[in-house]
Protein backbone atom coordinates (compact mmCIF):
# COMPACT_ATOMS: atom_id res chain seq x y z
CA UNK A 1 0.00 0.00 0.00
CA UNK A 2 1.77 3.60 -1.14
CA UNK A 3 0.45 6.04 1.35
CA UNK A 4 1.01 9.86 0.25
CA UNK A 5 1.68 12.16 3.38
CA UNK A 6 1.35 15.56 2.83
CA UNK A 7 3.45 17.32 5.45
CA UNK A 8 5.83 15.79 7.56
CA UNK A 9 4.43 14.23 11.18
CA UNK A 10 6.73 13.34 14.21
CA UNK A 11 9.11 10.79 13.45
CA UNK A 12 7.23 8.29 15.86
CA UNK A 13 4.53 7.63 13.08
CA UNK A 14 6.45 7.71 9.98
CA UNK A 15 8.62 5.13 11.72
CA UNK A 16 5.38 2.82 12.45
CA UNK A 17 4.63 2.91 9.08
CA UNK A 18 7.65 1.96 7.39
CA UNK A 19 8.56 -0.96 10.50
CA UNK A 20 5.48 -2.18 9.34
CA UNK A 21 6.37 -2.40 5.30
CA UNK A 22 4.03 0.53 4.18
CA UNK A 23 5.83 2.68 1.24
CA UNK A 24 5.37 6.43 2.03
CA UNK A 25 5.86 9.11 -0.03
CA UNK A 26 6.40 12.96 1.64
CA UNK A 27 6.91 16.07 -0.73
CA UNK A 28 10.14 17.92 -0.59
CA UNK A 29 8.35 21.26 0.27
CA UNK A 30 4.79 21.41 2.51
CA UNK A 31 2.73 24.19 0.73
CA UNK A 32 1.45 22.05 -2.35
CA UNK A 33 -0.78 23.23 -4.70
CA UNK A 34 -4.19 21.71 -5.06
CA UNK A 35 -3.16 20.22 -8.06
CA UNK A 36 -0.20 18.64 -6.93
CA UNK A 37 -2.45 17.12 -4.17
CA UNK A 38 -4.63 15.68 -6.74
CA UNK A 39 -1.66 14.54 -8.85
CA UNK A 40 0.08 12.61 -5.24
CA UNK A 41 -3.76 11.30 -4.41
CA UNK A 42 -4.18 10.36 -7.47
CA UNK A 43 -0.74 7.87 -7.26
CA UNK A 44 -1.26 6.56 -3.85
CA UNK A 45 -3.94 4.24 -2.39
CA UNK A 46 -4.07 6.51 1.07
CA UNK A 47 -3.47 9.37 2.43
CA UNK A 48 -2.15 10.40 5.77
CA UNK A 49 -3.78 14.33 5.74
CA UNK A 50 -2.31 17.10 7.90
CA UNK A 51 -4.19 20.42 8.10
CA UNK A 52 -7.88 21.28 7.02
CA UNK A 53 -7.21 23.91 3.92
CA UNK A 54 -7.63 20.77 1.43
CA UNK A 55 -11.03 19.30 0.76
CA UNK A 56 -12.16 16.20 0.54
CA UNK A 57 -14.96 16.86 -1.81
CA UNK A 58 -17.12 15.06 -4.29
CA UNK A 59 -14.95 15.77 -7.10
CA UNK A 60 -11.98 14.49 -4.89
CA UNK A 61 -13.40 11.20 -4.60
CA UNK A 62 -14.35 10.91 -7.85
CA UNK A 63 -11.36 11.98 -9.41
CA UNK A 64 -8.92 10.07 -7.52
CA UNK A 65 -11.16 6.54 -7.75
CA UNK A 66 -7.98 4.86 -6.19
CA UNK A 67 -7.97 6.03 -3.01
CA UNK A 68 -9.13 3.69 -0.55
CA UNK A 69 -8.45 5.21 3.08
CA UNK A 70 -7.57 8.57 4.69
CA UNK A 71 -6.11 9.05 8.19
CA UNK A 72 -6.62 12.62 8.88
CA UNK A 73 -4.15 14.30 11.13
CA UNK A 74 -6.67 16.04 13.45
CA UNK A 75 -9.66 15.53 15.32
CA UNK A 76 -12.03 17.83 13.23
CA UNK A 77 -13.18 16.19 9.85
CA UNK A 78 -15.65 18.84 8.46
CA UNK A 79 -12.63 18.91 5.50
CA UNK A 80 -13.86 15.69 4.64
CA UNK A 81 -17.80 14.51 2.65
CA UNK A 82 -18.29 11.33 4.90
CA UNK A 83 -21.50 10.70 3.10
CA UNK A 84 -19.07 10.69 -0.46
CA UNK A 85 -16.20 8.75 1.34
CA UNK A 86 -19.52 6.46 2.85
CA UNK A 87 -20.71 5.48 -0.48
CA UNK A 88 -17.45 4.48 -1.52
CA UNK A 89 -16.66 2.45 1.71
CA UNK A 90 -13.53 4.58 2.40
CA UNK A 91 -12.38 4.69 6.34
CA UNK A 92 -11.59 8.19 7.38
CA UNK A 93 -9.42 8.10 10.57
CA UNK A 94 -9.14 10.80 13.00
CA UNK A 95 -7.60 11.57 16.09
CA UNK A 96 -9.77 12.34 19.09
CA UNK A 97 -9.02 12.33 23.24
CA UNK A 98 -4.82 12.48 22.31
CA UNK A 99 -4.87 16.00 21.74
CA UNK A 100 -7.94 16.94 24.49
CA UNK A 101 -5.98 17.96 27.14
CA UNK A 102 -3.39 20.00 25.04
CA UNK A 103 -6.39 21.93 23.46
CA UNK A 104 -8.81 22.73 26.04
CA UNK A 105 -5.40 23.81 27.95
CA UNK A 106 -5.25 26.57 25.10
CA UNK A 107 -8.90 27.67 25.58
CA UNK A 108 -8.18 27.76 29.39
CA UNK A 109 -5.51 29.84 28.73
CA UNK A 110 -7.01 32.06 26.41
CA UNK A 111 -9.92 32.38 28.80
CA UNK A 112 -7.33 33.96 31.27
CA UNK A 113 -5.53 35.67 28.93
CA UNK A 114 -8.45 37.46 28.39
CA UNK A 115 -9.70 37.55 31.87
CA UNK A 116 -6.13 39.39 33.05
CA UNK A 117 -5.99 41.30 29.87
CA UNK A 118 -2.30 39.80 29.23
CA UNK A 119 -2.18 41.06 25.22
CA UNK A 120 -2.61 44.77 26.55
CA UNK A 121 -0.35 44.65 29.17
CA UNK A 122 2.38 42.17 26.76
CA UNK A 123 1.97 45.35 24.23
CA UNK A 124 2.86 48.01 26.90
CA UNK A 125 5.77 45.96 27.74
CA UNK A 126 6.85 45.98 24.79
CA UNK A 127 6.09 49.91 24.11
CA UNK A 128 8.80 50.18 26.95
CA UNK A 129 6.07 51.72 29.17
CA UNK A 130 6.06 49.57 32.14
CA UNK A 131 3.50 51.84 34.13
CA UNK A 132 4.04 52.81 37.89
CA UNK A 133 1.37 50.71 40.34
CA UNK A 134 -1.73 51.92 39.28
CA UNK A 135 -4.92 50.87 41.63
CA UNK A 136 -7.20 52.03 38.40
CA UNK A 137 -5.74 50.62 35.38
CA UNK A 138 -5.43 47.75 33.31
CA UNK A 139 -8.05 45.54 35.71
CA UNK A 140 -8.37 42.57 35.05
CA UNK A 141 -11.27 40.57 35.85
CA UNK A 142 -11.36 37.34 38.31
CA UNK A 143 -12.95 33.76 36.86
CA UNK A 144 -13.72 32.62 40.54
CA UNK A 145 -17.20 31.26 40.90
CA UNK A 146 -17.89 32.72 37.27
CA UNK A 147 -20.00 30.70 35.00
CA UNK A 148 -18.64 29.18 32.08
CA UNK A 149 -20.59 28.02 29.36
CA UNK A 150 -19.53 25.58 27.34
CA UNK A 151 -20.77 24.88 23.33
CA UNK A 152 -20.39 21.20 22.62
CA UNK A 153 -19.54 19.32 25.23
CA UNK A 154 -17.45 16.64 23.68
CA UNK A 155 -13.92 15.12 24.71
CA UNK A 156 -12.23 19.08 24.56
CA UNK A 157 -15.40 20.87 26.02
CA UNK A 158 -15.50 18.08 28.69
CA UNK A 159 -11.76 18.85 29.58
CA UNK A 160 -11.95 22.14 29.67
CA UNK A 161 -15.25 22.64 32.21
CA UNK A 162 -12.90 20.09 34.46
CA UNK A 163 -9.66 22.88 34.16
CA UNK A 164 -11.96 25.52 34.81
CA UNK A 165 -14.32 23.93 37.91
CA UNK A 166 -10.44 22.52 39.59
CA UNK A 167 -8.94 26.01 39.49
CA UNK A 168 -11.36 29.38 39.68
CA UNK A 169 -14.87 26.44 41.25
CA UNK A 170 -16.83 28.08 38.02
CA UNK A 171 -20.34 26.77 37.60
CA UNK A 172 -20.52 24.81 34.25
CA UNK A 173 -23.87 25.14 31.80
CA UNK A 174 -23.84 23.23 28.50
CA UNK A 175 -25.37 23.43 25.39
CA UNK A 176 -24.70 19.79 23.44
CA UNK A 177 -26.97 17.67 21.33
CA UNK A 178 -27.04 15.10 23.76
CA UNK A 179 -26.91 15.20 27.87
CA UNK A 180 -23.51 14.82 28.86
CA UNK A 181 -24.30 12.28 32.11
CA UNK A 182 -20.15 12.14 33.18
CA UNK A 183 -20.22 15.94 33.44
CA UNK A 184 -23.57 16.72 34.88
CA UNK A 185 -22.35 14.03 37.91
CA UNK A 186 -18.56 14.76 38.10
CA UNK A 187 -18.49 18.38 37.25
CA UNK A 188 -22.28 19.20 38.18
CA UNK A 189 -23.09 20.95 35.01
CA UNK A 190 -25.98 21.60 34.22
CA UNK A 191 -27.45 21.57 30.52
CA UNK A 192 -29.53 24.52 29.40
CA UNK A 193 -30.71 25.67 25.83
CA UNK A 194 -28.73 27.40 23.94
CA UNK A 195 -30.44 30.74 24.55
CA UNK A 196 -29.60 30.37 28.14
CA UNK A 197 -25.77 29.43 27.31
CA UNK A 198 -25.51 32.68 25.74
CA UNK A 199 -27.21 34.53 27.61
CA UNK A 200 -26.19 33.39 31.52
CA UNK A 201 -22.43 32.38 30.36
CA UNK A 202 -19.69 34.84 31.84
CA UNK A 203 -17.78 33.08 29.41
CA UNK A 204 -18.66 31.51 26.54
CA UNK A 205 -16.40 28.20 24.72
CA UNK A 206 -16.83 26.65 21.72
CA UNK A 207 -16.18 23.16 21.27
CA UNK A 208 -18.27 21.98 18.79
CA UNK A 209 -17.11 20.28 15.78
CA UNK A 210 -18.33 22.39 13.20
CA UNK A 211 -20.81 21.74 10.40
CA UNK A 212 -21.67 23.76 7.70
CA UNK A 213 -25.22 24.41 8.70
CA UNK A 214 -23.75 26.05 11.93
CA UNK A 215 -21.71 28.64 9.54
CA UNK A 216 -21.47 31.73 11.85
CA UNK A 217 -23.69 30.59 14.68
CA UNK A 218 -22.35 33.38 16.58
CA UNK A 219 -23.30 36.60 14.51
CA UNK A 220 -24.19 40.06 15.78
CA UNK A 221 -27.59 38.84 16.84
CA UNK A 222 -26.19 36.60 19.41
CA UNK A 223 -23.21 38.32 21.14
CA UNK A 224 -26.06 41.01 21.45
CA UNK A 225 -27.73 38.46 23.79
CA UNK A 226 -24.56 38.40 25.92
CA UNK A 227 -23.29 39.87 29.20
CA UNK A 228 -21.32 43.00 29.00
CA UNK A 229 -18.89 41.64 30.98
CA UNK A 230 -18.75 38.45 28.89
CA UNK A 231 -15.63 36.54 27.54
CA UNK A 232 -16.05 34.90 24.10
CA UNK A 233 -13.71 32.30 23.17
CA UNK A 234 -13.68 30.04 20.33
CA UNK A 235 -10.68 27.02 20.05
CA UNK A 236 -12.95 24.49 18.06
CA UNK A 237 -13.14 26.13 14.34
CA UNK A 238 -13.24 29.54 12.57
CA UNK A 239 -16.54 28.83 10.93
CA UNK A 240 -18.33 29.00 14.04
CA UNK A 241 -18.05 32.71 14.73
CA UNK A 242 -18.86 35.75 12.20
CA UNK A 243 -15.69 37.80 13.12
CA UNK A 244 -16.51 41.49 11.66
CA UNK A 245 -19.58 40.91 14.03
CA UNK A 246 -17.41 39.58 16.64
CA UNK A 247 -15.06 43.23 16.29
CA UNK A 248 -18.35 45.28 16.53
CA UNK A 249 -19.52 43.85 19.74
CA UNK A 250 -15.95 44.41 20.96
CA UNK A 251 -15.71 47.83 19.99
CA UNK A 252 -19.25 48.83 21.07
CA UNK A 253 -18.32 46.56 23.93
CA UNK A 254 -21.21 44.20 24.02
CA UNK A 255 -18.88 41.69 25.40
CA UNK A 256 -15.69 41.78 27.38
CA UNK A 257 -13.21 40.12 25.77
CA UNK A 258 -12.32 37.82 22.68
CA UNK A 259 -10.04 34.47 22.37
CA UNK A 260 -9.98 33.10 19.66
CA UNK A 261 -6.82 29.76 18.49
CA UNK A 262 -9.10 29.75 15.26
CA UNK A 263 -10.28 32.55 12.95
CA UNK A 264 -12.22 33.32 10.13
CA UNK A 265 -10.81 33.22 7.54
CA UNK A 266 -7.97 31.05 8.67
CA UNK A 267 -5.63 31.84 8.71
CA UNK A 268 -6.62 35.70 9.66
CA UNK A 269 -5.53 38.66 7.56
CA UNK A 270 -2.72 40.91 9.13
CA UNK A 271 -4.29 43.61 8.37
CA UNK A 272 -7.55 42.74 10.61
CA UNK A 273 -8.37 45.37 12.89
CA UNK A 274 -9.86 42.71 15.77
CA UNK A 275 -5.55 42.16 15.88
CA UNK A 276 -5.74 45.74 17.02
CA UNK A 277 -7.92 45.27 19.65
CA UNK A 278 -6.50 45.17 23.51
CA UNK A 279 -9.12 42.86 24.49
CA UNK A 280 -8.57 40.29 22.46
CA UNK A 281 -5.60 37.48 22.46
CA UNK A 282 -5.17 35.57 19.16
CA UNK A 283 -3.51 32.11 17.99
CA UNK A 284 -2.86 30.83 15.53
CA UNK A 285 -4.17 27.29 15.71
CA UNK A 286 -1.83 25.61 17.99
CA UNK A 287 -4.76 23.49 20.24
CA UNK A 288 -2.93 20.60 19.48
CA UNK A 289 0.31 21.52 19.01
CA UNK A 290 2.33 20.12 22.26
CA UNK A 291 5.15 17.87 21.75
CA UNK A 292 3.21 14.99 23.54
CA UNK A 293 0.17 15.70 21.27
CA UNK A 294 1.62 15.50 18.36
CA UNK A 295 3.41 12.71 19.01
CA UNK A 296 0.30 10.99 19.86
CA UNK A 297 -1.25 11.98 17.01
CA UNK A 298 1.21 10.45 14.43
CA UNK A 299 0.94 7.57 16.46
CA UNK A 300 -2.85 7.10 16.44
CA UNK A 301 -2.84 8.32 12.39
CA UNK A 302 -0.34 5.45 11.71
CA UNK A 303 -2.30 3.15 13.94
CA UNK A 304 -5.17 3.87 11.78
CA UNK A 305 -3.03 2.99 8.18
CA UNK A 306 -1.20 -0.08 9.77
CA UNK A 307 -5.00 -1.79 10.46
CA UNK A 308 -6.41 -0.58 7.43
CA UNK A 309 -3.38 -2.13 5.98
CA UNK A 310 -4.17 -5.28 7.36
CA UNK A 311 -7.82 -5.39 6.66
CA UNK A 312 -9.26 -4.34 9.80
CA UNK A 313 -10.93 -1.14 11.24
CA UNK A 314 -9.36 1.99 12.12
CA UNK A 315 -9.10 2.15 15.87
CA UNK A 316 -10.07 5.72 15.72
CA UNK A 317 -12.84 6.30 12.70
CA UNK A 318 -15.18 9.04 12.14
CA UNK A 319 -17.54 7.02 9.82
CA UNK A 320 -17.82 4.04 11.72
CA UNK A 321 -20.89 3.08 10.09
CA UNK A 322 -19.34 2.03 7.45
CA UNK A 323 -17.83 -1.04 8.99
CA UNK A 324 -21.54 -1.86 9.73
CA UNK A 325 -23.47 -4.70 7.92
CA UNK A 326 -26.26 -1.77 6.73
CA UNK A 327 -23.58 0.54 4.85
N1 LIG B 1 -7.82 24.46 18.08
C1 LIG B 1 -7.34 23.26 17.81
O1 LIG B 1 -6.16 23.09 17.56
C2 LIG B 1 -8.24 22.08 17.84
C3 LIG B 1 -9.58 22.19 17.54
N2 LIG B 1 -10.39 21.10 17.61
C4 LIG B 1 -11.82 21.25 17.31
O2 LIG B 1 -12.56 20.84 18.46
C5 LIG B 1 -13.69 20.10 18.01
C6 LIG B 1 -14.23 19.23 19.11
O3 LIG B 1 -13.39 18.12 19.36
P1 LIG B 1 -13.85 16.97 20.36
O4 LIG B 1 -14.20 17.54 21.69
O5 LIG B 1 -12.86 15.89 20.30
O6 LIG B 1 -15.22 16.50 19.66
P2 LIG B 1 -16.45 15.77 20.30
O7 LIG B 1 -17.18 15.15 19.16
O8 LIG B 1 -16.01 14.90 21.43
O9 LIG B 1 -17.31 16.96 20.93
C7 LIG B 1 -18.07 17.85 20.17
C8 LIG B 1 -19.43 17.99 20.85
O10 LIG B 1 -20.15 19.04 20.22
C9 LIG B 1 -21.50 18.67 20.15
N3 LIG B 1 -22.17 19.47 19.12
C10 LIG B 1 -21.87 19.54 17.80
N4 LIG B 1 -22.70 20.40 17.19
C11 LIG B 1 -23.53 20.88 18.13
C12 LIG B 1 -24.62 21.79 18.11
N5 LIG B 1 -25.02 22.39 16.99
N6 LIG B 1 -25.27 22.04 19.25
C13 LIG B 1 -24.89 21.43 20.38
N7 LIG B 1 -23.85 20.56 20.48
C14 LIG B 1 -23.20 20.29 19.36
C15 LIG B 1 -21.48 17.19 19.87
O11 LIG B 1 -22.69 16.57 20.27
C16 LIG B 1 -20.30 16.73 20.72
O12 LIG B 1 -20.71 16.32 22.00
C17 LIG B 1 -13.14 19.35 16.79
O13 LIG B 1 -14.18 18.92 15.93
C18 LIG B 1 -12.26 20.40 16.14
O14 LIG B 1 -13.01 21.17 15.24
C19 LIG B 1 -9.91 19.88 17.96
C20 LIG B 1 -8.59 19.72 18.26
C21 LIG B 1 -7.63 20.79 18.20
O1 LIG C 1 -7.43 18.12 15.50
C1 LIG C 1 -8.01 19.12 15.06
O2 LIG C 1 -9.20 19.10 14.69
C2 LIG C 1 -7.28 20.39 14.94
O3 LIG C 1 -7.85 21.40 14.71
C3 LIG C 1 -5.82 20.42 15.14
O4 LIG C 1 -5.31 19.45 15.91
Amino acid sequence: MKIFINRRIPEVGIKMLEDTGLEIFIPEHENLSHDEWMSYCKSHDAILSVGMDFKFDKDFFNECPNIKAIALYSVGFDHVDIKEANQRNIPVGNTPDVLSKATSDVAFLLMQAVARRASYNFEKVKDGNWGDFEPLHALGQELYGKTLGIFGLGRIGFEMAKKSKAAFDMDIIYHNRHKNEEAEKELNAKYVSFEELVSRSDVLSVHANFKPEQKELFNAEIFEKMKPDSIFINTARGGFHNQKDLYEALISKQIWGAGLDVTNPEPIFKDDPILELSNVCVLPHIGSATIEARNAMAKLAAENLIAFSKGQKMPACANPEIYSDNN
